[in-house]
């Protein structure tokens, strides 16, 4: 575990300000109310939300215009800054991108369709989980998806291989499941142990059931123009639709990926790439990566080193999505650790426009697209629109 911190004072953020999107089956705000909501970073002077405390859990919030008050509710809540930089905004403040909140909305709009499916064709959509060892993170990231799943409807379906299994024993599992017309997805925990070979292990996932989109087919497609991918990862895809969800622009812009690994970097700057964006990547040998990432409007970092990115790579104005998780040292905590993502939290607040936090960014998002594509695989194979 590192030790590393970047932070001089406790996090002083502490309350609302965000862009609203109405909820499933209510009324979308008219957009010329939306107009000086802050959007992206920007904050507009014209309108001010403010939340409810009572109903704040809940999402539900206030939109106030020089009229009065007009309330719309409920709302999720997407982003945030301090209440007291909101109003009086001398010193820059990033906007924080809510990913619990978002991956939450996105869970409800899962939920929904399911049950939609299952009241009109009788289908159930099936995830099936491959673990093998017991590492720690590997078991928590198991359990979560396996809570995520029932929550939304999903059956899932888990197998817990020792360590010490054999590549075949493992390969049997996934043909079965390959096999199976209720299982709709399948995913297997990486890292798996080093006496096996991870690219003969996920090149046997049906390419129809890699809901993690590792499978070489659905990587080259992704990097082909004109050609569409059955499925795209789940960390870069929940990336992307932060930035959408967030109404961040991405074409035109310069991207930096920190990070190029088959599971995030990689495909993340592809996807930037389908999106438009003018694509950089950083890696272990590059010479100059400060100099490189402080060119970018938008930042995706993705490298396992805690507090790397610091303010002074950071173009002022530019969004940064954090997906490190990383342990460090925290006696104060109960675990004895804490997580920290690859970027500066404290140093990119003042800076950037918009950043991710870690925890509550980016893992649930993975999280969600996961299940989105669980249901996605259904709906292919059942031909449901
Ligand atoms: N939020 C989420 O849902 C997820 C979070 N993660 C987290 O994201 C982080 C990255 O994960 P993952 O991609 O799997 O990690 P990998 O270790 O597979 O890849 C790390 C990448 O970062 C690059 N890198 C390492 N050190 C440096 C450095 N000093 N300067 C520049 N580049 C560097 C490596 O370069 P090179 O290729 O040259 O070796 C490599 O491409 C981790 O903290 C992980 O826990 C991962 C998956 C999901
Ligand atoms: N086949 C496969 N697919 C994966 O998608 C995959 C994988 N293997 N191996 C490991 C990485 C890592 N990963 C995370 C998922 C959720 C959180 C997550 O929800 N994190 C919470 C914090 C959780 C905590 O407190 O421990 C958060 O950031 O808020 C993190 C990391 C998926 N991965």
């Amino acid at each position: 575990m590192a030790f590393a911190d970047c932070s001089t004072s406790a996090p002083t953020r502490t309350f609302l300000f965000s862009r609203l999107r109405p909820r499933r089956g209510l009324p979308s705000i008219p957009p010329h109310l939306l107009r000086g909501l802050p959007v992206a970073g920007f904050r507009l002077p014209s309108l001010r939300i403010t939340n409810s405390p009572s109903s704040f859990p809940k999402g539900n919030a206030f939109l106030r215009n020089k009229q009065g008050f007009r309330h719309f509710r409920p709302f999720t809540v997407l982003a945030s800054v301090s209440a007291s930089e909101a109003a009086i905004s001398t010193e820059a403040s990033a906007m924080v991108i809510d990913g619990k909140s978002i991956a939450k909305e996105i869970r409800h709009e899962i939920t929904t369709e399911i049950s939609r499916m299952k009241d009109e064709i009788g289908v159930i959509p099936g995830l099936a989980v491959i673990l093998v060892g017991d590492r720690k993170d590997s078991t928590t990231y198991v359990r979560n998806k396996k809570k995520a799943c029932e929550s939304v409807g999903i059956k899932s379906y888990e197998v817990c291989l020792p360590e010490d299994s054999t590549e075949e024993e493992v390969l049997k599992f996934i043909s079965g499941f390959n096999d199976d017309p209720e299982v709709h997805g399948i995913l297997v925990q990486l890292p798996l142990p080093s006496h096996m070979n991870e690219q003969n292990i996920l090149n046997a996932v049906s390419i129809e059931k890699d809901v993690d989109g590792f499978h070489p087919l659905n990587i080259g497609r992704l990097a082909m123009r004109g050609r569409e991918p059955l499925f795209v990862p789940c960390t870069p895809k929940g990336c992307i639709e932060l930035l959408h969800r967030c109404n961040i622009d991405i074409k035109g812009k310069q991207a930096v990926v920190i990070g190029r690994s088959n599971i995030v970097g990689m495909p993340a700057a592809l996807l930037l790439l389908r999106e438009d964006a003018t694509v950089s990547i950083v890696h272990s040998r590059t010479k100059n990566p400060e100099e490189v990432t402080s060119q970018a409007d938008i930042i995706i970092a993705a490298v396992g080193q805690p507090n790397m990115v610091r303010g002074s790579w950071i173009k002022p104005g530019a969004v940064i999505i954090d997906v490190g998780i990383n342990p460090v040292e925290d006696a104060t905590s109960p675990r004895g650790y804490r997580l920290v993502g690859d970027v500066c939290y404290e140093e990119a607040c003042k800076i950037a426009s918009a950043v991710t936090p870690v925890p509550g960014g980016v893992g649930p998002m993975t999280i969600a697209m996961l299940l989105s594509n669980t249901l996605s695989s259904a709906k292919r194979m059942h031909n449901f629109q």
